[in-house]
């Protein structure tokens, strides 16, 4: 694991290069997505006609591609969007949303995997699990009850995500309580958050679209623990029990967040397998 003051200086870079992140994501988060990345100093694109989508992927720095509320259009423009971005080396990210819980979704992740390589593969622990095991206990597009990080689980559960990242060559992010950052070798436990997180909205989508944007200047471990960490500092900073008024405080800290919060803040550990 890289020293994190070594990882912060991607913000600035971001900053500096602002570079094109193309994000196919659902209509429900699209508009907190496109917004996280502009304030992290980055350009958005949500191209997803398929007759476009490999000319944007061409000319853009990296692809995040997300499950959420699929359509026919949609799952189209992924498959182009992920061949263009393989095609070249763009990195490439994925959000499983809703895996667990639909057919089809689970059947077309797993065609994208097999045809594919992609740099981070993300979703909550039901969502990663129904990847790893064929079968999981989620709840819609959330975690369910048996499959959330515990204690007691947490070794079995990256064991289960590092037979994912072996298998697929990349790194598995698991979101929740305790995020895991999974590859080959290690897993990354990051503790920071709030639990109203997972009380609004698309802020898992969002959390994709940021890490997209720091994967264009750091590796996608990196890239993933800077990302948590802006996303959950700047909510543990903005939490309040008015929701609406946490949400558009969250808006601003992803921004704004100094470093020295990071710093101070930051509850990140690695295990080695
Ligand atoms: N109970 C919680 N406590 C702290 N952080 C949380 C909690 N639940 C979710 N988060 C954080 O919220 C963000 C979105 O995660 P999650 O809710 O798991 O994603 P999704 O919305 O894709 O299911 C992540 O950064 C995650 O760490
Ligand atoms: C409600 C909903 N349905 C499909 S995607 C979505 C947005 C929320 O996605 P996430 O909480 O995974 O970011």
């Amino acid at each position: 694991m890289k020293n994190l003051k070594q990882i912060l200086k991607a913000r600035e870079i971001l900053k500096e290069e602002s570079p094109l992140i193309h994000a196919i994501t659902n209509p429900i988060s699209i508009n907190m997505v496109a917004n996280a990345i502009l304030f992290l100093g980055a350009k958005a694109i949500c191209a997803a006609h398929p007759e476009e989508v490999s000319e944007i992927t061409n000319i853009s720095s990296s692809i995040s591609v997300n499950l959420g509320n699929i359509t026919s259009e949609r799952m189209k423009a992924i498959e182009l969007a992920a061949n263009s971005a393989n095609k070249k080396n763009i990195p490439l990210a994925i959000d499983m949303v809703g895996v667990g819980s639909s057919t089809l979704r689970y059947n077309f992740a797993n065609k994208l995997l097999a045809n594919n390589n992609f740099s981070l593969i993300k979703g909550n622990s039901s969502e990663i699990r129904a990847l790893a095991l064929g079968k999981s206990q989620a709840k819609g597009i959330d975690v369910g009850e048996a499959d959330k990080i515990e204690k007691e689980n947490i070794g079995k559960i990256a064991e289960e995500a590092r037979a994912l990242a072996k298998k697929y060559k990349s790194t598995i992010l698991i979101t929740g309580k305790t995020d895991l950052i999974v590859s080959s070798d290690s897993y990354i436990r990051v503790d920071n958050g709030v639990e109203n997180l997972s009380k609004i909205t698309g802020t898992g989508c969002m959390l994709t679209g940021i890490i997209s944007s720091f994967m264009t200047v750091e590796d996608p471990v990196s890239a993933s623990i800077l990302g948590l960490l802006i996303l959950e500092i700047a909510a543990e900073i903005s939490n309040t029990d008015r929701l609406y008024t946490f949400f558009v405080n969250l808006m601003d800290g992803i921004g704004n967040i100094k470093d020295d919060d990071l710093i101070k803040a930051a509850k990140v550990k690695e295990i080695k397998f």
